[in-house]
């Protein structure tokens, strides 16, 4: 059971009294004005902050889907290669997250290697190498689907107790997206080809060919369309269950958290189901070009604060609108009212 924890709406109502007061028409700062109102309620204060330490978490995982024929453009060997580089620092989170001051951590949860080379922390919540073909088999055990949960809600509180103010998760995982598409076609009834997109940048043969695949899953995973644990067991991963399990925990222990692409998406529209209401702890930093990621934030509500055809994943797009988070902080805290720098506005005849 999840106990989400509840938004400050007293703060929600003083900072938006503050933003209708500032030194501007009303409303005239657009979506920054609802940023600034979101993080006050979940900072629990109408005078919110830039949040100072960011923790983002690269969940990585590899996925027996891409066993039979390619769903992507690029190798299974890919997902290891890209770890031991966010750890050696030459990726895309690496560059984002310098930029703007957060911390990365990358955990194994089903990398198809043991990545022996790298420090144990690192491996410490493996669940296994690789999933199932859910095509055809069940992704992982149920015990193994409440590891990759209860790992995920671990690390959440690891970072929350080493001070993170907001939690930003990434992913890693070739074939990842053929998994994600297959998790938000079945929680919200939708076709394959309404959910299936080009990930990586596959080629039409093979986005036929991963349609083909999303469609078989979805008839696997329909009977457990109401069953979060379910889906994931048989058509989810170790790190999708961890992304999902860091979410859930996210909202009962209130820090918010910075959506990324399809694959947070996916987390979240499962952790939603299994805990109505814990979207309210959640921005979305983006939206990706996969379409199961627009029909996932359209179902949570979600509207994304960038909208740049990324389709990176690994934190790149919650990392690239960070700033606008911060920004909105500093217009509140740091603008003067109207009434101090102008006289009351006449009266309309
Ligand atoms: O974040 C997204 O929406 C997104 C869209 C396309 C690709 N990706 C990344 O690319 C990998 C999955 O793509 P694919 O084609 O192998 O399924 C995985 O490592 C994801 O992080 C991520
Ligand atoms: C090179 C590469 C980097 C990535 N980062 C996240 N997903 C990725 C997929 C590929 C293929």
């Amino acid at each position: 059971m999840t106990h989400v924890a509840r938004i400050d709406e007293g703060a929600r109502t003083g900072a938006r009294r503050r933003v209708d007061a500032l030194a501007k028409p009303l409303g005239a700062l657009g979506r920054l004005e609802d940023l600034a109102v979101w993080l006050a309620g979940v900072q629990g204060t109408s005078a919110p902050v830039p949040p100072r330490e960011v923790s983002v978490v690269v969940f990585a995982g590899d996925h027996g889907v891409t066993g039979d024929g390619a769903v992507s453009a690029y190798p299974r060997a890919v997902t290891a290669a890209m770890v031991r580089e966010f750890l050696r620092g030459g990726a895309a989170v690496n560059v984002l997250a310098g930029a703007h001051g957060a911390r990365v951590r990358v955990v194994d949860l089903g990398v198809d290697d043991d990545l022996t080379d790298t420090p144990p922390e690192v491996r410490r919540h493996k669940v296994r190498r690789g999933s199932g073909a859910i095509q055809r088999e069940d992704a992982l055990t149920v015990d193994q689907a409440l590891a990759g949960l209860a790992a995920g809600r671990a690390i959440a509180d690891e970072e929350v107790d080493a001070g993170a103010d907001l939690l930003v998760p990434g992913d890693m995982g070739i074939g990842n997206t053929t998994v994600a598409a297959t998790l938000v076609g079945t929680v919200l009834g939708l076709d394959a080809d309404q959910v299936v997109g080009w990930g990586t940048g596959v080629d039409d043969e093979t986005w036929r060919h991963k349609r083909d695949v999303v469609a078989a899953a979805l008839e696997r995973a329909r009977p457990y369309a109401d069953d979060p644990v379910a889906l994931l067991r048989s058509v989810g991963s170790a790190d999708l269950a961890a992304g999902t399990g860091f979410l859930l925990r996210s909202a009962e222990r209130g820090v918010p958290v910075l959506l990324d692409g399809v694959v947070s998406g996916a987390c979240a529209l499962l952790a939603e189901r299994s805990a109505p209401g814990a979207v309210a702890w959640w921005c979305a930093g983006h939206r990706s070009t996969e379409p199961a990621h627009r029909a996932a934030l359209a179902s949570l509500g979600l509207a994304p604060l960038l909208d740049l055809e990324l389709r990176l994943g690994e934190a790149s797009g919650a990392l690239t609108a960070l700033p606008l988070l911060r920004t909105a902080a500093l217009l509140l805290a740091g603008m003067t009212t109207l009434d101090s720098v102008a006289p009351p506005v006449p009266e309309q005849v």
